[in-house]
């Protein structure tokens, strides 16, 4: 991530160059005295001591050197690194925190270094900048000792990058230590009250285009704006669906889950390997997040007046919301649940069972992916805008459109910095056609839902209104009376989950029935 995109160009604040570099640890004492950072600044006149190799960290740096030079990605890269360094318990957890806790919190790291430093981050060797940026996450978002953060870094970098290139470091990390996160912000962010998008970007570590969209997205309101990028800067919640009829959530919890607040499918898992439990291992259940599961469970609790047998999931790949649709349409949505209950949720379950799904993918190796989350469901790689079925077949269609994925920035860490919003048009153009395919494919009398996991109002409420702009054969349902156990979801008609407000990934939903 050495270039990251335009989430440096926020004015910088009046700390930049106010932190001259001074060489081989001798720092001149970095003001704000929060302990100075300790550091490696050697023996008098003799060679410093060895340096130790942290595995942990170096997992960490190698993960950030992957993600850089050949755009890795973080959560899926991690676990086979650590597989292959034999690290688990809290080594991997220490890893696995300071990896994605730097991707995420770059763009706010890079202001205080370059607030540290002579050089432009952009102008440091990238491998060099990476091993700062793992020290400045432990020495201001973390409760590793200010002298373990400068020190274990050094080491890193000495053992990895070069001793000159240490030296640098020590000098850099020791003024960083001088301050707290909450001291350095006024220094290096912008005034938020003459750039509010500006303070946001750098405070919590976002691209400006993203908090643009933000901020549009919750109505304009700075603290909710302010809550929502936090949000994105914490560890999701690991949350496991049972597929009704082939696990249950009472098997879950037995399992050591915890049961979750909204979808009757759900569970949280606090700690552990979810691959280490066995409805998760045999495919009965998986990871999905909670908003996932609702918005599938929403369409099919839509009543459909007569026949309810064909679905359709347009966007299946990976297979997530067609594993659970899957299982609702044979088994029905009460399956697995105690008699009269839906879970946690007062919500209805709703359909009985009986109906079939197809699933189609663009993508041959996600269809395939999706053959492994569900069993009965028909499988087939086909381009949803150009159908390899009749028109008006279908009771139920999801079409869950490719999108920047805004709403999950949480999942992936380096997310944020290779989105880029010139994707945004062609993205566009292509949510349009699979949304018109898909109210095409359904039946009059049946209900399409139209999902995306951003908020981004471009991919989401324009592209509704635009689809349905001059059409007299489509009904806009409130989206939200299809999920009575969610509070927070909007003004509707369309539903909006949040990371700050519900815990889940950013969500939307569109109810559409066709006349
Ligand atoms: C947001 S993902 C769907 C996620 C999936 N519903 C789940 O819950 O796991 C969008 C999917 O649409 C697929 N896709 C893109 N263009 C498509 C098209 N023209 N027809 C069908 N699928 C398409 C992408 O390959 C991607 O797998």
């Amino acid at each position: 991530m050495s270039n990251r995109g335009n989430g440096g160009d926020a004015p910088r604040g009046g700390g930049r160059g106010s932190g001259g570099r001074s060489r081989g640890g001798q720092t001149g004492g970095a003001p704000g005295g929060r302990g100075s950072g300790g550091g490696r600044s050697g023996g008098k006149g003799g060679r410093p001591p060895k340096p130790v190799r942290d595995e942990a960290r170096n997992a960490a740096y190698d993960l950030l050197r992957a993600v850089d030079e050949r755009d890795a990605y973080a959560n899926l890269l991690m676990p086979a690194l650590l597989r292959e360094r034999r690290l688990s318990g809290r080594d991997a957890g220490l890893a696995t925190e300071l990896a994605y806790g730097t991707l995420r919190g770059l763009g706010t790291y890079d202001e205080v270094i370059a607030a540290c430093s002579d050089r432009a981050p952009e102008d440091l060797d990238p491998p060099l900048l990476d091993a700062i940026r793992l020290g400045v996450h432990q020495l201001l978002k973390t409760r590793v000792p200010p002298h373990a953060a400068v020190g274990t870094t050094v080491d890193l970098v000495r053992l990895r990058v070069g001793t000159g290139a240490s030296k640098y470091a020590n000098a850099v990390l020791r003024k960083v230590a001088g301050r707290s996160l909450e001291q350095w912000l006024p220094i290096v962010a912008p005034d938020a009250g003459e750039d509010p998008v500006g303070y946001l970007a750098v405070a919590h570590s976002h691209p400006r285009w993203i908090v643009t969209a933000m901020r549009d997205a919750v109505g304009g309101d700075f603290d909710e704006t302010a809550a929502l990028l936090a949000a994105d800067n914490e560890r999701p919640r690991v949350t496991l669906v049972a597929r009704p009829g082939r696990a249950s959530v009472d098997e879950l919890l037995a399992s050591g889950a915890q049961r979750a607040e909204y979808s009757p499918y759900a569970a949280y898992l606090t700690e552990g390997d979810p691959g280490s439990i066995r409805a998760v291992a045999e495919a009965r259940a998986a990871v999905q997040d909670e908003a996932s599961q609702l918005v599938a469970l929403a369409l099919t609790r839509v009543p459909v007046a007569g026949g309810d047998t064909r679905w359709l999931d347009l966007c299946a790949g990976p297979g997530g919301k067609a594993g659970l649709l899957d299982a609702i349409a044979v088994h029905g949505g009460g399956a697995g649940l105690p008699d009269g209950a839906s879970g946690g949720s007062p919500g209805p379950v709703g359909f009985p069972g009986g109906a079939n799904l197809l699933a189609a993918e663009l993508q041959y190796h996600r269809a395939r992916l999706v053959r492994q989350t569900t069993r009965e469901a028909a499988v087939i790689t086909a381009d949803g805008t150009a159908p390899a079925w009749r028109p008006g077949v279908f009771d139920r269609v999801m079409v869950d459109a490719p999108c920047t994925g805004l709403g999950a920035l949480r999942r992936r860490p380096e997310a944020r910095w290779r989105r880029d919003p010139r994707s945004l048009p062609d993205l566009g153009r292509l949510q349009r056609e699979l949304l018109t395919s898909a109210l095409e494919a359904v039946r009059p009398g049946g209900v399409v839902a139209y999902v995306t996991c951003s908020p981004h109002l471009a991919e989401t409420a324009t592209v509704v209104g635009d689809v349905l702009r001059g059409r007299d054969d489509v009904e806009t349902l409130d989206a939200r009376a299809y999920l009575p156990e969610v509070a927070g979801l909007g003004e509707g008609p369309h539903a909006q989950f949040w990371p700050h407000r519900h815990g889940t990934d950013g969500m939307f939903l569109a109810l559409l029935r066709r006349r």
